[in-house]
């Protein structure tokens, strides 16, 4: 078992300064209830903040987390296993920051260690950091793939990400069951085409996959 120094900063994108309280939360909550052009002292509504704060809390509790902090446990005992490992079909939610909808889909996660491999539901803690914040889906993804890639410091990381926008689907141009394909190939997968291949093939055919 072994932990290292990740020599990310953790602060570099924390939670802002100044946040509000949670009064001043709950009252931005009762004046877009208004703006919807609803009642907010009408008996159905009179909870609807506070449950919307309680919400937002674990909507983008991302912020308060650190994603490599979660990769510090390693394990060597894996008798020089050395090949892909691959944690496929994450499914995530994550919240676009042009419209605050929801973005829903899966991440597929892949990595080939060195002499250390990280426990499998980090790779899935890591996703869901990333996705519990506002996000766009190329900058999810490149920051799941940097943080294994600068924490494990692995042979090589790869990353893709199908996600159905919500954005996308529910308003505006109202296309449902769109799903935008993203991926960030480091190391050997980047370099290697054969190693990025068995890496395609074991995740499958992504534009099947959501459901
Ligand atoms: N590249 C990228 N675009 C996104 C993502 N999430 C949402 N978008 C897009 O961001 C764009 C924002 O465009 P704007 O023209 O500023 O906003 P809008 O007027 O609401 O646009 P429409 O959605 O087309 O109605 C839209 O085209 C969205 O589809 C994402 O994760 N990545
Ligand atoms: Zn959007």
């Amino acid at each position: 078992m072994n932990v290292q120094n990740t020599g990310i900063d953790p602060e570099e994108e924390g939670p802002v300064q100044q946040r509000p309280t949670r009064e001043e939360a709950e009252a931005a909550v009762r004046l877009l209830l208004r703006w919807a052009g609803d009642d907010p002292t009408r008996e159905g509504l009179l909870d609807t903040p506070g449950r919307v704060a309680r919400a937002y809390e674990q909507w983008f509790r991302g912020y308060s987390e650190d994603p490599a902090l979660m990769l510090q446990r390693t394990f060597e005992e894996v008798e020089g296993y050395d090949e892909m490992v691959v944690l496929r079909d994450i499914r995530f939610e994550s919240y676009c920051e042009h419209h605050m909808a929801p973005i829903i889909g899966k991440a597929h996660v892949g990595y080939i260690p060195t002499d250390r491999v990280v426990g499998i539901s980090k790779l899935a803690r890591v996703v869901d950091a990333f996705s519990k914040r506002l996000q766009v889906q190329e900058k999810m993804t490149a920051q799941i793939a940097t943080t294994l890639y600068e924490v494990l410091r692995p042979i090589g990381v790869a990353v893709v990400v199908e996600g159905e926008h919500h954005c996308m689907s529910t308003r505006g141009v109202h296309k449902p069951g769109v799903s935008m394909v993203t991926s960030t190939m480091l190391g050997i997968f980047r370099e290697d085409d054969r190693t990025r291949k068995e890496f395609l093939s074991i995740i499958g055919n992504p534009t099947n996959r959501l459901s």
